[in-house]
């Protein structure tokens, strides 16, 4: 079966799917349930489900609110709303949402390629590369890729510039998974008690909200969850992690600002340990400037936790904003040289039309990406899946080989 075929079969089924029966996903989501929920959580939980226009009936019966009131009200409703209609989303719906930007840009390049060269061969190869490079694919990634297409090409004797398109979506996913056999695992969970996921990256990328995603993500899984605002560093960080507590209803061990971060991490470890947590996820400084001081203090933050937890921190997550291109991928290098990095977190996939730098990242550092950032909402963050991510690359081709 033709590749783009398979991933016809995967993902434009999986979206019929879920457009026909979205109760489905509903319920599936309601089985990952905790069941072990106190009647405080249930009595949260029921108030949830309620549609949200509900729920302002009921709390803003017989008061008179100012324009203002009125005004954040209509924001909240329109926050739930994007709220819910994101958790029904499928994954490969947020792909295609998300990658929108670098889809048309790159698609649009290489149709109008195919268009202009109806026959294989050497100018149509390196206008291919121009586009990859372009697209920040990383001149590596690049080379190899084209090679690897060269020689299936070659192998499979196709003369029609239209099938490579599709040899290209299967390459790329094959550059991605190398050797790993398509089993890089999400996040490696402590079997035996507390999990710890350390968070590094420079201020700016996405961090804050990252982690305020993935509490929300592991506490949908079921998790019991607790913050450690680490980032004594940045003012106003410690406010922003307790803006998403508050958000996703996951409590925030905090010092103040300027404060030793160790201190703070040895507290959230403490602190979730007694509350007998499942995850605890750790905000961290990042200061760039200064390498060694970086080094310093993420060692200091990393041998407390292991202290406390042998074998802690389970993830080294880097976090990552995807529309700084190539910087992204030299802030892999440095905080990589400073700290063992498990996975990296890619921020804001959506605002780029270069989402090759997903590939460039795996290929050239061989640091796995491990989620996705698709969008502002709270259920915006992805698990990367290198099929969904071609998927989002190629869903007009595909529909379009469709008709062919
Ligand atoms: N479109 C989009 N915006 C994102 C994504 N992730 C984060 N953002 C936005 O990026 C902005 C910066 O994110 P923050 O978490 O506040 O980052 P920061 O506080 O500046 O810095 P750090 O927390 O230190 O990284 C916010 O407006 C977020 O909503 C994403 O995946 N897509």
């Amino acid at each position: 079966m033709g590749f783009f075929k398979k991933l016809k079969e995967k993902f434009v089924k999986e979206d019929e799917l879920n457009q026909e029966h979205p109760e489905k996903k509903d319920e599936e989501e309601h089985s990952e349930e905790p069941q072990d929920q106190s009647e405080e959580e249930i009595h949260d939980k029921e108030e949830e489900d309620v549609p949200a226009s509900v729920i302002e009936e009921e709390y803003t019966e017989e008061v008179t609110e100012s324009p203002v009131e009125e005004e954040e009200a209509v924001q909240q409703t329109q926050e739930e709303q994007a709220f819910e209609e994101g958790e029904k989303e499928s994954i490969s719906t947020k792909f295609k949402k998300g990658l929108a930007k670098t889809r048309n840009s790159f698609a649009t390049k290489v149709n109008d390629l195919v268009a202009r060269y109806r026959t294989v061969d050497e100018d149509f190869f390196e206008e291919l590369e121009e586009i990859l490079i372009s697209a920040d694919v990383g001149v590596n990634t690049v080379m190899d890729l084209i090679d690897e297409l060269k020689m299936e090409v070659k192998r499979r004797n196709i003369k029609d510039t239209r099938e490579v398109r599709e040899v290209i979506s299967e390459k790329l996913v094959d550059i991605y998974y190398g050797d790993d056999d398509e089993e890089i695992e999400e996040i490696t969970f402590n079997q035996d008690g507390l999990t710890v996921l350390l968070f590094v990256g420079v201020n700016g990328v996405g961090k804050t909200t990252t982690i305020g995603k993935m509490a929300h993500r592991l506490k949908q899984q079921g998790k019991n969850v607790v913050m450690a605002a680490g980032d004594t560093f940045r003012a106003g960080a410690i406010e922003q992690l307790e803006v998403w507590g508050e958000r996703v209803g996951v409590p925030v061990v905090r010092h103040s600002e300027g404060s030793d971060p160790a201190a703070v991490i040895y507290d959230g470890i403490q602190s979730a340990k007694s509350k007998g947590a499942d995850v605890l996820l750790c905000d961290t400084a990042g200061r760039l400037q200064n390498k060694v001081n970086l080094m310093n203090e993420l060692s200091k933050v990393k041998r407390v936790i292991e202290r406390e937890i042998p074998g802690a921190p389970h993830e080294s997550l880097l976090v990552l904003d995807a529309t700084t291109g190539q910087n992204a991928l030299s802030q892999a290098k440095t905080f990589s040289e400073a700290t063992n990095v498990s996975g990296i977190v890619l921020t804001k996939l959506d605002g780029t039309a270069k989402g090759g730098i997903v590939m460039a990242i795996r290929n050239e550092l061989d640091i796995p990406v491990k989620f996705v950032g698709l969008g502002e909402k709270v259920t915006d963050l992805q698990s990367f899946d290198a099929h969904a991510f071609v998927y989002g690359l190629f869903a007009d081709m595909l529909e379009e080989s469709e008709q062919e």
